[in-house]
């Protein structure tokens, strides 16, 4: 299957439609992110179809949406996948321009890189931090992922490296095979939707606690209420 290539950058999945309406109120909001083609695509669809379709056209920004399962409850998620940044020469700004989009709208991240190419693995540091900037207070998911597994043949990069990268970042990492592994590739979208959900309900329920301090309007004195029409009645009287 052919992926079309989409100008748009936050077009709303034609490709992989929902499988019914998209009805929940909070969409976990996932991004991918990643320098050259390191299998960000291909983990997508992955993960939403079980399938591993080899064959993409360059991805210039596709958002795809769909409900699955997260322990038990159904959720809504979409997933930017956004470009591969470094190998745009062409139109740079407006890339980064999109980047920056991306990270604003994004509850959670994976920073992909393939383990056959270094330079892939050099930007993850800096995607990691322009995420960090972008959201500098906020305990946001992001998980690393060295992809291709499968072409030890061509290694570039150690697992240790990428197990140190994410020690010293503070993030999750996990090296996968997207062509020969699909559980690797269920786990991090799991672990990741997971983690928002969390942060879901840490919020609705920081909501909850302060609506219970807002206090509540008060009641009408049923006593005052009573002596008052007493009093009515009695002056009418005289
Ligand atoms: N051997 C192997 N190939 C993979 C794996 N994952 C992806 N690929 C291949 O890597 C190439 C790039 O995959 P894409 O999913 O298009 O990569 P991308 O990161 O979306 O690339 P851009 O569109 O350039 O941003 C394709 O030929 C895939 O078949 C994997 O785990 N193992």
């Amino acid at each position: 299957m052919r992926l079309p290539t989409m100008s748009n950058n936050f077009l709303l999945a034609p490709i992989l439609e929902c499988s019914s309406p998209c009805f929940q109120s909070r969409d976990i909001k996932l991004a991918v992110l990643g320098a050259g083609s390191v299998g960000k695509s291909a983990m997508i669809v992955r993960f939403l179809t079980k399938r591993f379709i080899g064959d993409y056209e360059p991805n210039t920004g596709n958002l795809y949406s769909r409900l699955v399962h997260v322990e038990g409850d159904q959720v809504s998620i979409q997933i930017q996948d956004t470009p591969g940044f470094i190998q745009v020469q062409e139109g740079f700004v407006q890339v980064l321009d999109s980047l920056s989009r991306c990270a604003k709208w994004a509850e959670g991240f994976l920073l992909v890189y393939s383990i056959t190419d270094y330079s892939s693995y050099q930007f993850i540091r800096p995607l990691y931090q322009h995420i960090r900037k972008v959201h500098p207070d906020s305990k946001i998911p992001i998980v690393i992922v060295g992809n291709k597994g499968d072409l030890l043949h061509a290694r570039q990069v150690q697992t240790d490296e990428g197990i140190q990268l994410a020690n010293e970042l503070g993030s999750v990492f996990l090296e996968i095979s997207t062509s020969e592994n699909y559980h690797g590739v269920y786990d991090v979208f799991q672990y990741l939707c997971k983690e928002v959900s969390k942060l879901h309900n840490h919020s609705s329920s920081g909501d909850r606690r302060r609506s219970s301090i807002i206090p509540r309007p008060k009641s009408p004195n049923m006593q005052d209420l009573k002596r008052r029409f007493k009093q009515a009645l009695s002056s009418k009287v005289k």
